[in-house]
């Protein structure tokens, strides 16, 4: 079964283009997802309070506006963070895999290049839009502000940087343009 690295900057549509993915029966793995269902569990709690102090957490809940300002406003918090979580993410998508059984099955993450884990995947395809769409998508899906959403993109890669490394690129600008492009790359995953 071959695995495919999907990715892309804040705003750029990764989960719409990984939804159009199940929509064609691809399995897909969210990493954000997975991720954020950690936050209730006993081990990770522990962690985050030891690392990142008591407050974050209300009766076991996680507020996850004052962890975002803690991490991304600290590259060395961020990095702390990601120590914890991107193993254990992993840890799930292996069990994940092993249910799975079709030709191929995506695992979408907004940081695949900037880990230096492309090796990990047969094929990657990358999610791209310009700049200024993409902090309008985020503002508008997450109410927050052009500063919050310009200080996440600074700890992400650039696409110019990534789109050399990607063996698939979807400018996902036009909606129907970008139902498209997926039919077409599906075309070829599934013949590989
Ligand atoms: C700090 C947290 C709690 C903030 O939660 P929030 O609901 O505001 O954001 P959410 O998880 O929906 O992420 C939204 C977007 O932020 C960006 N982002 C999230 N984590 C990271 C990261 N570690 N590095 C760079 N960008 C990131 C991505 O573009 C992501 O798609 C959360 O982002 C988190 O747990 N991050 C660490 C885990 C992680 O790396 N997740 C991403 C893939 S595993
Ligand atoms: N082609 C498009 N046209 C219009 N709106 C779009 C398009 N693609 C995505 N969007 C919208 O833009 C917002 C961001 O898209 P999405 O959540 O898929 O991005 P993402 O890359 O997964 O973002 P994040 O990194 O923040 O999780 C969503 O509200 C989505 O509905």
């Amino acid at each position: 079964m071959k695995i495919v690295g999907l990715t892309g900057g804040i705003g750029s549509g990764k989960t719409t283009v990984a939804h159009l993915f199940s929509e064609l029966e691809v399995p897909v793995f969210i990493a954000d997802k997975v991720a954020k269902s950690l936050y209730n569990q006993k081990e990770v709690i522990n962690l985050i309070k030891q690392t990142f102090g008591e407050h974050l957490f209300k009766e076991n809940k996680l507020d996850r506006q004052a962890l975002a300002s803690i991490v991304f406003n600290d590259s060395v918090k961020l990095k702390q963070l990601n120590e914890i979580i991107h193993p254990r993410v992993h840890h799930e998508f292996e069990s994940w895999l092993k249910l799975q059984s079709s030709s191929y099955v995506i695992y979408e993450a907004a940081i695949i290049f900037e880990h230096n884990r492309q090796d990990f995947f047969d094929k990657t395809i990358l999610v791209t839009a310009p700049k200024q769409i993409k902090i309008n998508r985020v503002m508008a899906r997450d109410g927050v502000t052009e500063s919050q959403v310009l200080q996440r993109m600074s700890k992400q890669w650039p696409d110019d940087k990534k789109s050399h490394l990607a063996d698939f690129i979807i400018t996902n600008i036009d909606l129907e343009k970008t139902i498209s492009r997926v039919q077409e790359i599906d075309k070829i995953l599934k013949d590989l």
